[in-house]
């Protein structure tokens, strides 16, 4: 089978398809989560949290992003049908064009097919400017934990109805200026449901309820492994017996499904 690529994801969101999305740090993870059937694997700047042991995202480096997603593009290429890698840049690497350019240059040639980025209407020039260099974009809005400091603490967002329509401005802007994948992270189902509808481009849900056309989750999450506070939602896949792969393969399921997430996963306004 042919690899995930953006067009094959657009693709899904015109059939009202929906796909998923889940994180991956080492070349043995991703390959079972591509060969489960996830479309996109995430090497998400949560590594700092999951694997590194910090207490917030922001201690993790350009060169540490480019690591976890070269061995993540090894074991993805052993895959029977390898899925879309998409990298977190870190925090304060793309606060300027320039330095956006070379944090970009330096995870697409460990082997990412796309970049992540957490921001708003500022993002505009560097996805523009990403997009002509031929890198694709996700733009991350809602609850962005690179600005935990600002928000004082890991908080839904968009409640306010001032800020709910600011996000909605923002989620045109930024698929306007060709974000190519649009994330939302803890904000209400139906502000979600509202933002889906008004971009062409696909949008990728985590707390952010049912009407997203793609969810994502952390890996250690969904299999049980979080020690710590787990959000609220998270649900854990890997029970009745199933082990690692049947756990991703049932995520899957439920994700194209849209039986996973329930109403018990997300957040009202
Ligand atoms: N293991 C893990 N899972 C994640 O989903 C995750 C990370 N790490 N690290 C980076 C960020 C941080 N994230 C978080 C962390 C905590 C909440 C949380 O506790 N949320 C509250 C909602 C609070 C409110 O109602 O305003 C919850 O109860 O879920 C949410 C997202 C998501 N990301
Ligand atoms: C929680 C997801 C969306 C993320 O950005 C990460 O894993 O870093
Ligand atoms: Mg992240």
């Amino acid at each position: 089978m042919s690899p995930i690529n953006i067009r094959t994801l657009q693709a899904k969101k015109d059939q009202q398809e929906k796909f998923s999305v889940l994180t991956a740090y080492d070349a043995t993870f991703a390959q079972l989560a591509a060969d489960a059937g996830v479309d996109a694997i995430l090497v998400g700047d949560s590594l700092g949290m999951v694997l590194q042991g910090q207490d917030s995202t922001l201690p993790v480096t350009v060169a540490e992003m480019a690591y976890h997603t070269a061995c993540v593009a090894r074991g993805n290429r052993r895959a029977a049908r390898p899925a879309l890698i998409m990298t977190d840049l870190p925090f304060m690497s793309y606060g300027t064009l320039e330095q956006a350019l070379d944090s970009a240059r330096q995870v697409m040639q460990a082997g990412a097919h796309m970049v992540k980025l957490e921001g708003d209407d500022w993002l505009i020039p560097i996805i523009e400017s990403l997009g002509r260099q031929g890198v694709p974009v996700c733009a991350h809005l809602g609850l962005t934990p690179q600005s935990v400091n600002k928000f004082g603490g890991y908080r839904v967002q968009g409640r306010e109805q001032e800020r709910a329509e600011a996000m909605v401005r923002h989620a045109i802007a930024l698929a306007d200026a060709g974000a190519d994948l649009l994330l939302l992270e803890c904000v209400p189902s139906a502000l979600a449901e509202r933002i889906t509808a008004s971009v062409r481009v696909p949008v990728i849900g985590i707390g952010a309820g049912s009407a997203t056309d793609a969810q994502v989750l952390v890996m250690h999450d969904m299999l049980g492994l979080n020690p710590n506070h787990v959000p609220k939602f998270v649900k854990n896949f890997m029970t009745d017996g199933r082990g690692v792969k049947e756990a991703f393969a049932a995520y899957v399921q439920e994700v194209e499904a849209g039986t996973f997430p329930g109403p018990e996963h997300g957040f009202n306004a």
